[in-house]
């Protein structure tokens, strides 16, 4: 059983991976993402584009450690060919004892995730679950300054932590998941759709976040986001995917630039649009 190396460089490999979801109903296997192959050096922070259903969240959560969590088994991710590796350790067939190992220090917020806190817990405790699942030790005092450092940069009053989900707004509970994903340190992030459903005074804050937290332990990030406040912030290089297959990769001025790719264009377009420009013409 290997341990997670946390000096591994590149921190995470990738190499002709393909994962499918189960068959069921009488239906086959359907795969999702197909012999896609990159690596990400330590301390990057990378975003991965793509349009609805290309395959970006079936690819974070199989690195993320996470492809068995979903409870039921039809969203259960199977490595059909080729393997993954996350701190040096192979997800293809991660046992029980290596996936609590990892997940220890690979962050992981899945999409919509202020949707699932846990309703009947407060933020203080959503926050600390993390932590108390794994040890009954910690440094309560460190823990608290750093929870009253994160509510302060994305901006919940520290009166929240006595708060239930039902309690707060959409955006809050979004802030919330966010914060609970940084809670371990954890030297890799995955964060899928960070900004989503949060209104756009508020996206920055998630973003400032993001960014706070990258300058204080270098992690290396994954980051699905088509928000370019959060992509300007701290993205240097981009992976685009199209029905489950790798079609660009790059540095994010370069893909736009060079983009022969009809979606690639596309997308650059759209953030263009928005404020792209911004970047493109730095
Ligand atoms: N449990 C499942 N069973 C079968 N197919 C699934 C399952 N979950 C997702 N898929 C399919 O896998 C493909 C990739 O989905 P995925 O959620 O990874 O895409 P995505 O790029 O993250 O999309 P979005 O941006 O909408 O979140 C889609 O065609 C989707 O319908």
């Amino acid at each position: 059983m290997a341990d997670p190396i946390l000096t591994s460089d590149p921190a995470i490999r990738v190499s002709d991976l393909s994962l499918a979801y189960p068959a069921h109903a009488g239906g086959r296997a359907f795969h999702a993402v197909e012999g896609v192959g990159f690596e990400i050096a330590r301390g990057e922070v990378l975003a991965l584009l793509g349009e609805s259903g290309s395959g970006k969240s079936t690819l974070t959560r199989f690195l993320a450690g996470r492809a068995r969590d979903a409870g039921e088994k039809s969203a259960r991710i199977k490595a059909t060919g080729g393997d993954a590796s996350v701190l040096g350790v192979s997800l293809r067939r991660l046992g029980r004892r290596s996936y609590t190992k990892l997940t220890a220090y690979v962050g992981f917020l899945a999409q919509d995730s202020g949707a699932t806190l846990p309703p009947e817990k407060n933020v203080g405790d959503i926050l600390l679950e993390p932590i108390v699942e794994r040890s009954r030790n910690f440094d309560r005092e460190q823990l608290g300054e750093r929870i009253a450092e994160m509510m302060d940069i994305v901006a919940l009053p520290l009166s929240k932590l006595q708060s239930y989900p039902y309690e707060l707004s959409k955006g809050q509970r979004q802030r919330v998941a966010v914060m609970r994903s940084l809670i371990l340190d954890p030297p890799v992030l995955l964060a899928d759709e960070p900004t989503l459903g949060v209104d756009a005074n508020n996206r920055p804050r998630i973003v400032e976040l993001l960014r706070w937290y990258r300058e204080r332990s270098a992690a290396t990030m994954v980051l699905i986001s088509h928000d370019i406040g959060m992509l300007e912030a701290l993205v240097q290089e981009v992976l685009v995917l199209q029905e489950g297959r790798l079609i660009g990769q790059g540095d994010i001025n370069e893909i736009f630039r060079q983009a022969d790719h009809g979606y690639v264009q596309r997308l650059a377009q759209a953030l263009r649009a928005t404020a792209y420009d911004e970047i493109a013409d730095e």
